[in-house]
């Protein structure tokens, strides 16, 4: 099964009109170089509408999050699905590790938004992965079950045919501590193989990523990995260069 490769930034509360214009220009002079690379940028739910106005040709777009609402009505703050369809979103992460840790996500609420996110047709990165803590007390596949295993009961094993799962150690993001390749490719074994003994065809095509800091000079050895299909890069992604550098390394990688 050839799964292409996704290489998508995920800008968290960052950017400005200005500096997010300035990004995808230097992006957009290099896609060409990238081509057998899909990339995806997700900035912040307010700079939606003017990066899709200059997204360059061959990037798509998508949001860090949506509400589990699947009609309009009295959510203060919240977004709709069908909000982000409008804005030519594709894509929208959910799950994220700081969703869940700050802003007090269940694994009920995370399935919810995957559910939301397919009824409007976007396709939901759903984001899994342990705490230092749950790794050293031998927890990994445990939390990755229970991560999972919310969505699959939810939404079906059917709903993977239309998603992306991004493994994002706690431990790894935004440290500076990436896991090492086989670390990872443990990781994405384990979750490839919890979804083949549902449906083996959805676990063998399902794109996952593995996030937590990816850089131009790791993003090879890590992409190198069996089960690896592209990363969710966050500090890197902001700058056009890194960004690029981790699709060229996707990039020869691709057949
Ligand atoms: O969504 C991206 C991840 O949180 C990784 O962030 P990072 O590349 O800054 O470690």
């Amino acid at each position: 099964m050839t799964r292409k490769y996704l290489v998508a930034g995920n800008w968290k509360m960052n950017g400005s009109l200005k500096a997010n214009a300035e990004l995808l220009s230097s992006i957009a002079a290099k896609t060409g170089e990238v081509a057998g690379v899909e990339l995806l940028v997700c900035p912040t739910a307010v700079h939606l509408e003017s990066v899709g106005k200059l997204l360059p040709a061959g990037v798509v777009l998508g949001a860090q999050n949506l509400s589990e609402q699947t009609k309009a009505g009295a959510f203060t703050g919240e977004i709709l699905g069908s909000m982000l369809t409008e804005l030519g979103v594709r894509y929208v992460l959910v799950g994220h590790s700081e969703r869940r840790s700050l802003y007090g996500e269940s694994d009920l609420r995370v399935a919810e938004k995957f559910k939301a996110a397919q009824a409007q047709n976007l396709v939901p990165v759903l984001c899994v992965g342990e705490t230092l803590e749950e790794r050293e007390s031998d927890q990994t596949e445990g939390v990755l079950t229970r991560q999972l295993n919310a969505v699959i009961e939810l939404c079906g094993i059917d709903s993977f045919a239309n998603a992306v799962i991004a493994y994002e150690p706690v431990w790894a993001i935004g440290t500076g501590k990436t896991a090492s390749p086989e670390q990872a490719q443990q990781a994405h074994a384990f979750i490839r193989g919890l979804l083949s003994k549902r449906n083996a065809t959805i676990a063998g095509s399902i794109r996952l990523l593995y996030g937590g800091s990816v850089k131009p000079d790791n993003a090879n050895e890590l992409f190198a990995c069996a089960d690896i299909d592209g990363g969710l890069i966050g500090g890197a992604s902001l700058k056009a260069a890194d960004f690029l550098g981790i699709a060229l390394a996707a990039q020869s990688l691709s057949t």
